[in-house]
């Protein structure tokens, strides 16, 4: 070994024991905090906050996104010492939801897979997870209607959000795409990559199924089929990786929202969600939306859904930055109240951080 290469992992030795050191008094501190702060132990604002922090301090050359990784696990640990979360997806493992709840929460916490969105919002409410982590939209399918509906319907608040990059692949025990005969995934996905499967695996059987980590599992039974799955699915279930990021759209990216008993406070760049419905007369949209222009609050999403009582009846689910306890937003909020037919504040909650 050459001297250079010997000097320089010594050092790499002397700042491991130099980063551990201070890791170690990091959990202390939090651990301290976790005995003298009042109401909720996790503080989705607070991690929102030491994320930007960080991902602006950076030096380099580490990119911010993998410093902001490294951090989010490191926080994630940090509380798993204050109190053991659980966080409930929609299952079974190795799905997309999987993916979003660990990156939104980092490893520490017990996940808890269950077979509905409605499970789920169900297992907050009844107090068997602390938190859920659900789809809410995806830029090539759009709104997940189940969701929207259960946020109207539940008590439950929105404390975070996370993007989630969604990269398909095709997955088999086989070593090449020639041996492949049938096809397994959700309908989903099959639609999110059916160019490329029409140029590639025209004549193979395509078979959809409830998830596509239930897709995986399937292939993994049979060499002579395939799923189209994400990267944990695969590696969940042993699969080779026959071909790569096979989605049609090259930004396909899910939205996911963070869910709870409780929404988040302001940490200096949020959101505000709310659903409200408009009494049926002219002009009704432009006097409801009037008061967001007037206080300067910035709309980023108004989407309608069917309001289920009658023919015709919409309620209308928007997004507008900023805080519900900012004044801009608390009077914009106030005043459509007293112009709304209803309004029910989902929540407000940090911009996803990374
Ligand atoms: O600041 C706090 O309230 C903490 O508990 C510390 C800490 C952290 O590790 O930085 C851990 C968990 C919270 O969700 C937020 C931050």
């Amino acid at each position: 070994m050459s001297d250079e290469l010997l000097n320089l992992r010594k050092r790499i030795d002397q700042l491991d024991g130099e980063i551990l050191a201070r890791l170690s008094e990091r959990a202390r501190c939090a651990q301290r905090i976790g005995e003298v702060k009042q109401g909720n132990l996790y503080r989705p604002e607070r991690e929102a906050q030491v994320l930007r922090r960080l991902g602006d301090a950076n030096p380099g050359p580490l990119p911010d996104k993998a410093v902001q990784k490294i951090f989010r696990e490191i926080m994630s640990a940090c509380l798993g010492l204050e109190k053991p979360l659980r966080v409930a997806y929609l299952g079974p493992a190795g799905t997309f939801s999987e993916s979003a709840s660990r990156k939104h929460f980092g490893s520490a916490p017990d996940f808890l897979p269950l077979a509905s969105i409605e499970d789920v919002f169900r297992a907050v409410e009844a107090g068997h997870a602390d938190y859920a982590v659900v789809p809410v939209e995806n830029s090539t399918e759009g709104a997940v209607n189940v969701t929207l509906d259960l946020l109207l319907a539940n008590p439950l608040k929105i404390c975070g959000e996370l993007k989630l990059r969604i990269h398909q692949h095709l997955l088999s025990r086989a070593a090449d795409l020639g041996a492949v005969k049938r096809l397994y995934s959700h309908s989903q996905s099959l639609a999110q990559c059916h160019e490329w499967l029409n140029r590639n695996l025209g004549g193979v059987l395509r078979v959809p199924v409830a998830s596509n980590a239930e897709a995986a599992r399937l292939a993994s039974e049979d060499p002579e089929s395939c799923a189209v799955a994400g990267e944990a699915a695969g590696e969940l279930y042993g699969l080779n990786k026959l071909a790569a990021n096979i989605e049609d759209a090259p930004d396909n990216t899910t939205r996911f929202l963070v869910i709870a008993t409780h929404d988040a406070g302001p940490s200096g760049e949020d959101k505000t969600s709310f659903v409200f419905s408009a009494r049926n007369r002219p002009g009704a949209m432009h006097t409801l939306l009037e008061p967001l222009a007037r206080h300067g609050v910035d709309m980023t999403k108004l989407e309608s859904r069917p309001a289920g009582g009658g023919l015709w009846e919409y309620v209308f689910y928007a997004d507008v930055k900023g805080h519900r306890e900012e004044p801009a937003v608390a009077a914009a909020l106030n005043e459509l109240d007293e112009r709304a037919a209803f309004v029910k504040v989902l929540g407000s909650y940090p911009v996803a951080a990374i």
